[in-house]
């Protein structure tokens, strides 16, 4: 191998050298050595191209040392088979995975794919798999959760014996008297978490205070009214054994509707959409003073701008209670449950104007904001005027897969309502019976077209963002972004329609990618895949809340 001494005696007498340098083992490389006299320190110049090239020989050649690829089953499945990643193998802390996306805004890798593959088969949410296996060995049904016997013959009925891990964690508390937030994941069962202990302490305290029934105890807020008469039906059937009544308010249907549902009296517990809710105080129809429980679903999206202003409306209106012992007794507060699969920042800022965020317990999932490990995922690069072929192609596949037996539903989501209508006529003349849901159709006409989808009137329905958060989609098999999401909580959601507690098995999610900054959120999800942790830029979006320091504690 030839070496270079700068300086040495064999050069200062040189103008101009050529000399052969082995680099790497096998490329040869010229360059040019100059020294004006021969007491200079001699300048050696390697053009640009070389070095550039010396670069990509070294990138190439790391990354074909490292072998992500073991016996097994595989991670992350790629077209090109060097790129995959079993499940075994885990990047060293300072090793920079090779992503199967990383040249994808170049127009050449149209057609290129890669696969995240579904490592579990069960949810991690479910009790008895994985983390929620030490907490089974102590508690294993809802009657240890001291919930009543009626309810529980309730749920045993709808099929639901063991409670999912964040069930687990919240109902004690919620029972305890504890305002909470809790962050699950998508299909964790957030729902029944908060409206079991709620039902079940309204059945307890009934004999116990006799005032104020004719004013309501629980509201709970959410964003949509899908999801309003969702939250209302699961409380209905837990409500119906125990006489308590459900009722709704959504918007888009006029204050007179608002009015109507209030003169046919004072549900126990209200489900409602913050414009009808805030409408409904305004117009003094409900009467919040004796609350008992206040519930904010859909955290994500209650606490965004668009909301932000009528919820804490909402807040001004009801006393939440500082700590569980303001809870009890007959001037009691309320106990303030805010829950979400996804938690922007700034909810601690609004919180700490009502309550004491000090007293708020926060429950976390260990999984959340991962991707889901039950779940398949694909990630197809593909021209934008392909993508309804592509769509079509799929929906026949899972027809095929599947049969008519049935359970094939599929979800499509676009990020446009234009999209959905412009789809629509082209599947129209495909011939793919479907239904369509967005936010700007008449409420007349959106209202029943998911309950529809739910029931199984319609296998494919193509949805905006309007059907990403919280509803249920226990049937749903493939979730299709034809459009991909704006950001990885929209992401996180739309992919949480498939893989839910109680739903079926083998879901999957098929992401369509076009664009070139689609390709950026597409690189942090490879990379949080491989390297196993959370999709980035969410990790700090769930603050333990700080304690309220008031103004005396301000002032030393
Ligand atoms: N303990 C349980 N065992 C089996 N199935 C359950 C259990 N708890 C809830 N489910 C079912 O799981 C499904 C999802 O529940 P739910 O809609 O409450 O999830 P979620 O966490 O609120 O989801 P999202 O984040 O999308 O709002 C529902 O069909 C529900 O009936």
């Amino acid at each position: 191998m030839w070496s270079l001494k700068v300086g040495s005696s064999a050069l200062a007498s040189s103008r101009i050298y050529r000399t052969k340098i082995n680099r790497f083992s096998t490329d040869l490389v010229y360059f040019s050595v100059c020294t004006a006299s021969p007491e200079e320190i001699p300048v050696i110049r390697v053009p640009c191209s070389i070095q550039n090239r010396f670069e990509n020989v070294k990138q190439t050649r790391g990354r074909n040392n490292i072998n992500t690829s073991k016996a097994g089953k595989l991670l992350i499945q790629s077209r090109n088979a060097s790129l995959n990643q079993s499940v075994g193998y885990t990047h060293a802390k300072f090793d920079e995975p090779t992503l199967c996306s990383k040249g994808w805004k170049h127009k050449k890798s149209f057609g290129d794919y890669f696969t995240v593959n579904n490592i579990k088969s069960v949810a991690p949410f479910v009790s008895g798999s994985g983390q929620g296996e030490d907490i089974k060995k102590t508690v294993k049904t809802f009657h240890k959760l001291h919930i009543s016997s009626e309810l529980v013959e309730t749920l045993e009925r709808l099929n639901i014996t063991h409670p999912t891990t964040v069930q687990l964690q919240t109902i004690p508390k919620v029972m305890r008297g504890h305002n909470i937030l809790c962050a699950g994941e998508t299909g964790s069962g957030k729902t029944l978490s908060y409206l079991l202990p709620i039902v079940h302490k309204l059945h307890l305290d009934e004999e116990i205070y006799e005032e104020g029934s004719h004013k309501i105890h629980t509201v709970v807020v959410v964003p949509s009214r899908e999801l309003a008469e969702q939250v209302a039906s699961v409380s209905r059937s837990l409500c119906a054994p125990l006489g308590k009544v459900t009722r709704t308010v959504g918007g888009g249907q006029g204050v007179g509707h608002i009015k109507g549902v209030f003169k046919q009296g004072i549900p126990d517990i209200l489900v409602a959409t913050p414009g009808a809710l805030v409408k409904a105080l305004r117009r003094r129809c409900l009467d919040l003073s004796h609350l008992r429980f206040l519930v904010v679903d859909e955290a994500d999206t209650m606490f965004d701008p668009s909301f932000a202003d009528m919820l804490e409306d909402i807040l001004r209106h009801t006393e939440i209670a500082r700590n569980p012992g303001e809870t009890q007794g007959p001037a009691r507060k309320a106990q303030l449950l805010v829950v979400g699969a996804t938690f922007p920042g700034g909810v601690g800022d609004v919180l700490s104007r009502v309550t004491d965020l000090g007293n708020m317990v926060v429950i976390k999932s260990k999984m959340l904001h991962f991707l889901m490990p039950h779940v398949k995922q694909t990630f197809l690069k593909v021209r934008g005027q392909d993508k309804v072929l592509e769509l079509n192609h799929y929906l026949k596949r899972l027809q095929q897969e599947h049969g008519a037996s049935g359970g094939n539903a599929v979800l499509v989501f676009c990020n446009k309502a234009s999209t959905v209508n412009w789809l629509g006529y082209s599947l129209e003349e495909m011939g793919v019976p479907h239904a369509r849901l967005q936010g700007e159709m008449p409420a007349v006409v959106r209202a029943g077209i998911f309950h529809r989808f739910q029931k199984g009137t319609t296998e494919v329905l193509l949805c905006t963002d309007v059907a990403s958060r919280g509803l249920d989609t226990s049937r749903v098999r493939l979730v299709v972004n034809y459009d991909f999401p704006e950001s990885h909580t929209d992401y996180i959601h739309r992919a949480g329609r498939v893989g839910r507690a109680g739903g079926c098995e083998g879901g999957q999610v098929l992401s369509f990618v076009t664009h070139p900054w689609e390709v950026d959120l597409v690189q942090k999800i490879e990379m949080a895949a491989r390297r196993r942790t959370s999709l980035p830029g969410m990790e700090s979006e769930i603050r333990e809340p700080k304690p309220v320091i008031n103004e005396t504690q301000e002032l030393r």
